[in-house]
This record gives C-alpha cells, sequence and structure tokens, in this order.
C-alpha cells in the first residue's frame, strides 16, 4: 500500500470508499491470498481471533494497523467473529489482477462487497448445526397489529405468524432466532423483550418494513398474482415478510436464497410455552446450555439433519391440533408395528444427504458439485424408499411422504450421467464431469492428455540426447513446464550443443532448469485444451445447476418428506427400544398417566444400571395434587415427568407410560427452582415471585401448572402464606390441571377445604436411622421432610447434622406444646449450646501405638525369613492386652 503521509493511494481510496459503505461491519479485503482487515477493524479483529496485528504503510501521517486471515481458512475465523457478535463484509476481487494492469500499472484490481455474513445468514455447512434451524426474524409493528416472520436461509423455510407484542419474548424463546429485524425506531422499545436472548438485533430504517410495497414484491418473488395465494395476511405479517427480504438483498448483495412460500402459523395451534419454562423443562437445550441432558437429546433418534432439525421444532412447538397430532401418532404407530420396515427405511435414510442446505448453496452460488453429488445421493434414496413401501398399505401421512420422493427421476438420471462418483468441493477445480456425458469435453481432455503424453515420451528423449538419465521433465505453478537436471550437469547442459536447444530458465542450489520451443509449443496445447475442458465443465456445472434449481419446488417437498419419514422411524424406534405406550389424546381435561417415567433421568440411571420407579398421575377428579416429601425423594422428578410426557404425546410421539389419557394441554408452566437473575436486578425471591404471577394471570382451564416450592425463599410464613394463597388460586379462578410440590405439611389441609385439591406424597423408609428412597408416589402426605438424614448424606460434618436434629426436636416439641412464641422462644433458649454438644466423632490425630512405632522404625529389606517370623512374634506380643 506505501501510502505517504498525506497522501491517499488508490488502493487505499477504494479500501475507504467500500468501508464507508459498511460502517457497522468488518470488512474483510481480499488481496491474493488473504483476506486483509485495517484500522479499527484490524485491532478489534486480531483482538478477537487472537491472531497477530501488524502493520501497513501510512494513512494520514499515522500507522496503518493491519491484519489477515488466508482465504482457505477464512470460515472458521468468520464462525468466530459471528459468534463473538461481529458482521463481516466479504470484498473480493471482481477481476483478474492481469485486466487491471492492463489499464494501466497504477490501476487498482476492482473490488466490492459480495455478501454481508451476520449470524442470520449464514449458509455453510462448517458455520451451522446440522440438526438446529438458523432463524432469522423480523418483528414488526403496524399500530395495534404485530407480526413475527422468521427464515432459515440455509433450508428456505418461511414462516409467519401474528403475534402481538406481549407474545414476543416467548416466540422468541420458542423459535431462538439468531437475529432480529426491528425498525430502527423500536430497538430501545423491545430491548426489555430482546436482552435475556442470545440473540442479535439489527435495526433496519423504516422504509424496510413497508407493507405496500412489500406485497408487491413478495408477489413477484413467489410469482403469484397476489399473497392471496398463501393465505390471508395482514398488514404486519406482510410488512416483516417484506423486511427479512429487504435484509436477505442486501446481505447477499442482491442474491436471493431459495425462499419456499410463507408458511402461515395460527397462533393458538401450538401449545404455549414461555421461556421460564422452556429452560426449566429444558426442552431443547439443558439448563447448563448444551443439549445433553434435554429432551430432544434424549429422544432423537433421527438419521438425518433433516429429520433432527424438524424434531427440534416439533419439541419447541407440540401441537394443539388433534387431527394433526393422531396423523403423526398414526405414522410413529405404524412403524413400531413393523420393525423390518423401520429398520429398512432408517438403514436407506443414514445414505441422505442434507438436500434443503444443498440446494440453498447452489440457489446462492455458494454450491459446488459437491452439492450436486449430495442431491442425486438423496434422489438414490428417495428412490429405495419408494421400492421399499411400493404396495404398502401406509397410514395415510406416511403415504403422502412417499409420494412427494417421486417424480424426479429425469433429473437423477441427469446428475448420474453427468457427475463422476466422488466430485471435488468446488466448481473451478475441474474433473468433476463424468466421461462420455459431453463430446466436446471428452475431445478437449482427450487433446490435455495426449499432451501429457507426448511430454513424457519427450522426457525420454531429451534424456537420451544429452546423455543424463537422471533428467526430467516437471511442472510447478510458476515456471509451467520445465526440464530439470542435477547441478552436476550445469555445465554440459549450457555449453554447446545442448545449448541451442536447451534454453535456460533458473538456477536453484542443486538443480538447473530449461525449456525448448516444442516444450513449449507442448504446454501451451495443453493449457489450452485444459482451459477448454475447464471452461466447458463450467458451463456443464451451470446447467445442472439450472435443472436443479428449476426442479427446487418439487425437491426441497422431496426434502420434508424424507424428514417427515425419519422423524416417524426416529419416534418409532425409540418407542419401540424403550418401551413406550400410545398416549390417548382427546378434548376432556383428563390427565391419566400409568407408570410415567422421566425419559431423560431414566436414562442416566440406565446408565449407571439403576432401574426408574414409574409413577401414577390421575388430575381427573382432583385436578391439582398437593405433593409432598422428603428431599431427594423424587418431587421435581414426577413434576416434570408429567409435563414432558404432555409436551411428547402432542408432538405426535409415543410418551414413557404404561398407558395415558391426556386431554389437549394448552399451554404448560413449570417453575422448578428459580435462580437468581442478577443481570436484571432480581433476586431468586422476586424472579420468582414474577414467574408465579404470569402463571396466575396467563393459566387458563386447559393450562398444565407445575410449581416446586414455590415460596421457599422468603420466611417460613410469609412462604407458607404465599404458596397457599397460590394454590387458592389456581383451584379457584384458573382451574387449570396441576401439580405444586411443596415442604409445608400445613398446606395439606387444604385438601380438605378444596374439592379438587389430592395430596400425594413420596414414599421413603426409615431404617435404623437412614433414610432409603423408594420414589414411589402414593395418595396421602408425608409425615416429615427428612431434611437433616438428607443432609448428612450430602456429607455435612456430623456434629452439624447432629445440632440440627436436637434443634429440629425442640422446634417440633415446641410446635406441638403452644403456638405461642414465648413458649417456642424459651425452648430455644434452653437448647444447649454448640460446644455442648457431645463431641462428634471426628476423630483428631491419635498418638501412634507400640506396634505402628516399631513397624515404622524397621527397614523390611534387611530381614532375614527368620528374622521376619521373630518379628511377628514381637508385634503380636506389643498388641495390647485383650485385643490379642
Ligand atoms: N421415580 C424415580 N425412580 C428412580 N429414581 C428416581 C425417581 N425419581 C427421582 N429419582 C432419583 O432421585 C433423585 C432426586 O430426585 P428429585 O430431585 O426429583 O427429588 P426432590 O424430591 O425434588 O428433592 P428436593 O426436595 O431436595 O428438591 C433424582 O436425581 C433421581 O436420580
Amino acid at each position: 500500500m506505501n501510502t505517504q503521509a498525506g497522501t491517499v493511494t488508490p488502493m487505499m481510496a477504494q479500501y475507504l470508499e467500500i468501508k464507508a459503505a459498511h460502517q457497522d461491519a468488518l470488512l474483510f479485503y481480499r488481496m491474493g491470498d488473504f483476506y486483509e482487515m485495517f484500522f479499527d477493524d484490524a485491532v478489534a479483529a486480531a483482538e478477537a481471533l487472537d491472531i497477530a496485528l501488524t502493520k501497513r504503510g501510512k494513512h494520514m501521517g499515522q500507522d496503518i494497523a493491519m491484519c489477515g486471515v488466508p482465504v482457505h481458512a477464512a470460515e472458521s475465523y468468520l464462525l468466530t467473529l459471528i459468534r463473538k457478535g461481529f458482521r463481516v463484509a466479504i470484498a473480493e476481487q471482481l477481476e483478474d489482477p492481469a485486466e487491471a494492469k492492463k489499464r494501466g500499472s497504477k490501476s487498482v484490481v476492482k473490488r466490492d462487497v459480495v455478501r454481508l455474513v451476520t449470524p442470520g445468514t449464514l449458509t455453510e455447512e462448517s458455520l451451522l448445526d446440522a440438526g438446529r434451524h438458523n432463524f432469522l426474524a423480523a418483528f414488526s409493528e403496524l399500530r395495534e397489529d404485530c407480526a413475527l416472520a422468521w427464515v432459515d436461509i440455509s433450508t428456505g423455510a418461511l414462516s409467519v405468524l401474528g403475534c402481538e407484542k406481549l407474545a414476543l419474548g416467548p416466540e422468541l424463546a420458542r423459535l431462538t432466532p439468531r437475529e432480529l429485524l426491528v425498525e430502527d425506531s423500536m430497538e430501545q422499545a423491545l430491548f426489555e423483550v430482546t436482552e435475556g436472548f442470545d440473540l442479535a438485533v439489527t435495526p433496519l430504517h423504516r422504509g424496510a418494513f413497508d407493507s405496500s410495497g412489500g406485497a408487491k414484491r413478495l408477489a413477484a418473488l413467489w410469482q403469484v398474482a397476489s399473497l392471496d395465494a398463501f393465505g390471508a395476511f395482514s398488514r404486519a405479517e406482510i410488512s416483516a415478510m417484506a423486511a427479512l427480504v429487504e435484509y436477505l438483498e442486501l446481505t447477499q448483495k442482491g442474491k436471493l436464497p431459495l425462499l419456499r412460500p410463507p408458511q402461515q402459523e395460527a397462533r393458538m395451534s401450538a401449545m404455549r410455552i414461555d421461556a421460564a419454562t422452556r429452560r426449566s423443562l429444558e426442552l431443547t437445550h439443558a439448563m447448563g446450555g448444551g443439549r445433553d441432558g434435554s429432551l430432544l437429546h434424549a429422544i432423537d433418534r433421527t438419521v438425518t439433519a433433516g429429520g433432527a432439525r424438524l424434531l427440534e421444532r416439533r419439541v419447541a412447538s407440540p401441537s394443539c391440533n388433534l387431527g394433526t397430532i393422531s396423523a403423526r401418532q398414526a405414522s410413529v404407530a405404524h412403524l413400531v408395528e413393523e420393525d423390518r420396515l423401520r429398520e429398512d427405511l432408517r438403514a436407506r435414510l443414514r445414505g441422505a444427504h442434507d438436500l434443503d442446505r444443498a440446494l440453498s448453496r447452489l440457489a446462492l452460488d455458494r454450491g459446488g458439485p459437491r452439492d450436486m453429488a449430495a442431491i442425486r445421493a438423496t434422489l438414490e434414496v428417495a428412490d429405495d424408499i419408494g421400492a421399499l413401501t411400493e404396495g404398502r398399505d401406509l397410514p395415510a401421512p406416511l403415504a403422502e411422504a412417499v409420494r412427494d420422493l417421486s417424480g424426479h427421476a429425469a433429473l437423477h438420471e441427469l446428475l448420474d450421467q453427468a457427475l463422476v462418483a466422488e466430485p471435488p468441493l468446488l466448481a473451478r477445480d475441474g474433473s468433476f464431469v463424468a466421461a462420455g456425458y459431453d463430446e466436446e469435453l471428452d475431445e478437449a481432455r482427450r487433446l490435455r492428455d495426449e499432451g501429457r503424453g507426448v511430454i513424457a515420451g519427450m522426457q525420454a528423449e531429451y534424456a537420451a540426447e544429452t546423455g543424463i538419465q537422471s533428467l526430467k521433465i516437471k511442472h510447478n505453478n510458476v515456471l509451467g513446464y520445465f526440464i530439470e537436471t542435477t547441478a552436476t550437469h550445469a555445465a554440459k547442459m549450457l555449453a554447446p550443443p545442448h545449448s541451442e536447444r536447451f534454453i535456460h530458465r533458473q538456477t536453484t542450489a542443486n538443480q538447473v532448469r530449461f525449456t525448448t520451443v516444442e516444450l513449449n509449443e507442448i504446454e501451451t496445447r495443453i493449457l489450452n485444451a485444459g482451459g477448454h475442458a475447464l471452461e466447458l465443465e463450467k458451463r456443464v456445472f451451470d446447467r445442472l445447476k439450472g435443472s436443479i434449481l428449476d426442479a427446487a419446488g418439487p425437491l426441497g417437498q422431496l426434502a420434508r418428506a424424507l424428514s417427515k419419514i425419519d422423524l416417524a422411524c426416529g419416534l418409532a424406534d425409540l418407542a419401540r427400544g424403550a418401551d413406550w405406550c400410545r398416549p390417548r389424546l382427546d378434548d376432556s381435561r383428563a390427565f391419566h398417566v400409568e407408570a410415567g417415567r422421566h425419559p431423560v433421568v431414566e436414562q442416566a440411571l440406565r446408565r449407571t444400571g439403576e432401574s426408574f420407579v414409574g409413577n401414577d398421575c390421575d388430575l381427573g377428579d382432583a385436578p391439582l395434587w398437593l405433593l409432598t416429601g422428603p428431599n431427594m425423594a423424587g418431587k421435581s422428578t414426577f413434576l416434570r415427568q408429567n409435563a414432558l410426557i404432555a409436551v411428547l404425546a402432542q408432538i405426535g410421539s409415543f410418551v414413557p407410560a404404561a398407558s395415558a389419557h391426556i386431554g389437549i394441554v394448552s399451554q404448560i408452566f413449570s417453575r422448578v427452582g428459580a435462580s437468581d437473575d442478577l443481570a436484571r436486578g432480581r433476586s431468586t425471591f422476586m424472579v420468582e415471585m414474577v414467574e408465579t404471577a404470569a402463571i396466575l394471570n396467563q393459566a387458563d382451564d386447559r393450562a398444565l401448572v407445575i410449581l416446586d416450592e414455590i415460596g421457599r425463599g422468603t420466611a417460613t410464613y410469609d412462604g407458607l402464606s404465599i404458596a397457599w394463597a397460590v394454590l387458592e388460586h389456581l383451584h379457584e379462578i384458573n382451574r387449570c390441571r396441576g401439580i405444586f410440590a411443596t415442604h409445608y405439611h400445613e398446606m395439606t389441609q387444604l385438601a380438605a377445604k378444596l374439592d379438587g385439591v389430592a395430596t400425594a406424597t413420596v414414599a421413603v423408609r426409615e431404617w435404623q436411622g437412614e433414610v432409603i428412597f423408594l420414589h414411589e408416589v402414593r395418595r396421602g402426605t408425608a409425615d416429615r421432610s427428612y431434611g437433616v438424614q438428607v443432609a448428612r448424606l450430602a456429607g455435612l460434618p456430623a456434629s452439624v447434622v447432629e445440632r440440627a436434629r436436637v434443634v429440629l426436636q425442640a422446634l417440633e416439641q415446641g410446635e406441638r406444646e403452644g403456638p405461642g412464641r414465648g413458649a417456642r422462644q424459651a425452648l430455644i433458649d434452653d437448647l444447649p449450646l454448640f460446644a455442648a454438644v457431645p463431641p462428634a466423632s471426628e476423630p483428631g490425630p491419635a498418638a501412634a501405638s507400640a506396634v505402628e512405632e516399631r513397624l515404622r522404625e524397621l527397614q523390611p529389606d534387611e530381614l532375614s525369613p527368620r528374622e521376619a517370623l521373630e518379628l511377628i512374634y514381637e508385634l503380636r506380643g506389643l498388641l495390647p492386652a485383650g485385643s490379642a
């Protein structure tokens, strides 16, 4: 760059111009084999990527900071930058440097940004999680009318939903988009909602959300006269979709990804689950944030990436529609019965590739021959599955999916004929078109290969002519073809007569290199033929791409069909292997589970060889259960397993139980062990109360509510009073189904007062002062909490446990003897002091015994066998009287 103080080189001028248009992104500026960054971008990127920061020239008298990443490794650096919250603008060289030189030695290679990489617009396989969607969402608010639209550009799936502002948080929790577009004037107002999510919020100007211009643009995109073809959309819905399309054009620089026609979601069709409930039930992410330990992880038996993504969506939004659920159930049930068919299908599905993502890359011009081979392999799988299911009587949804697999024979054949078995990643590398597919290409390749044959012949001829047997003809990118001999033959080669034929090109430490007129000619021929072949291959590539993209619609349908079949097989495999049952669902308010189990805890226990104790739950007569029981008995597990069984039933899966009858659950609320949210300035107790308020305000009579120890974060009587009032409210006002776990045994008196409340307890047995957990849920109440015993199991020092026992006894006695605070106070005053507790069994270091001392001083290696025997007698003699 050699920028002198005060002057700006043409290249720097170009850089600054491009950068000015992309202020909010790091600019990757392509220079040869590197993407370079300058100025503040370089400083920020060097720190984020932990790479060296250097200098290059000066600008306005200041050093220009610079750092760079090699193009071939750029993806992994991009991923790091995106994860750290950066956006990256990629400026490529738009012409060959030779072209630029033709315009004059000072002219700069044309460059411009070809793509803006943001968290919501990734398509590269290496930047994406195969089993999860990567959504870009847009929220639009037009007066009272609000909507959320979201798209996965790596698959083209686009959905939209009328969504009032209050529902935005829960929807973000359900969809977990990576990036949310909002109108710039709304960014601040939505901060309260968006701040808790791992999500980039991107403000867009108002025009991007224009609904009337948007409607026309969208209609043009899907080539329909009006959007009514896909449903009746509100203005807000159109505006949100329009913003997505505008942003995609902006980031993809005019190249739109494949976008499927929008799916309009009905708000009431999915079970409502808010963010706190999702977290506490660990539906798609475990508490720690990873996938391990989540429900999704425990039930995922899919074998394709599309199947895994479909399962993730289903678990994130279970259905409330009986028809939809029973259709899904029917597919699973069929495959549970048909072991052979299921295994055959799964074996075939393993050969399928990620068709959606391959298609999307091709549409964005980021695809290569390998994506085409992936499509070919997947068509092969589709054919196999068609043949496998031919003539079978399948349940309607499966039959429909199988129908969607056919109709691509011509494309399949085309790809079969055109592509080699294992093509390279990039089209520019060539050699991916199969021999025999294109005559002209075959001819060009023949010429090129012939040339190579001729060169092999020339090597023999030159070796004979010079008498240098080690003479070789080689090739590299700088010199092209050249003749090489070792330096020992230099003098001979450089003197007549050889110097007349062999033209010197280069001398290295050990070699001398030459060329000849004939070699040059042959090389030009090879190059021309090779270049021509490559040109022809590229043309074939474009033709194939055209054929594939022409079929993008039906191919997308095929991808979805494969995902559905995979998901049904996966759920069936799970149900079969883990002995799950088909739940009965209807419009009633039943919730009757026999021998239900917790799918995740059961799996964890199985690993250690323990078995899970199944438990019944019947919320029919008394819709609210008040569950008491000792710590560690299994209350939380029981609460969650019932919520998870409802979720599983409504995604169309079988459930871990002996039998289940469930009236559709419209919403689930779960508060299990709140934690501090200090970042938002809320204590544990405050979080719990905020979340409880949400439940009391929202739960309807179709809701399922599970509450674990509400009110424990404050003084006993405050907590008890709150828990008491909450239960009454759920019973009288919300009239929902629910399970309420508590350590306040006083509350069990409520069961006698309220018809709809029944008591249940998790049984334990006490044996020789120890608690044994039976994990059995029975009707009735627990007599005590066994907290002190459990504390001992946890390894609290014996002295503390002993002290706790004494205090507990005193408190319980006070409770029995009179309610007066004075009486209790007197009792507490009477408690023996901590120090007076009989010394607990925490031994200090004991003095060494005579035997130990004798042992310590002897040297075993120095003893003869006889001495050793004598020593044993001696030691025995040292034992204290009575212990010998
Ligand atoms: N039905 C069951 N069968 C076998 N093991 C179980 C069962 N339920 C729970 N457990 C085991 O007991 C452990 C404790 O369960 P859980 O956390 O549900 O107890 P809890 O009663 O809620 O305890 P606390 O009151 O201390 O929160 C679990 O981690 C699990 O290993």
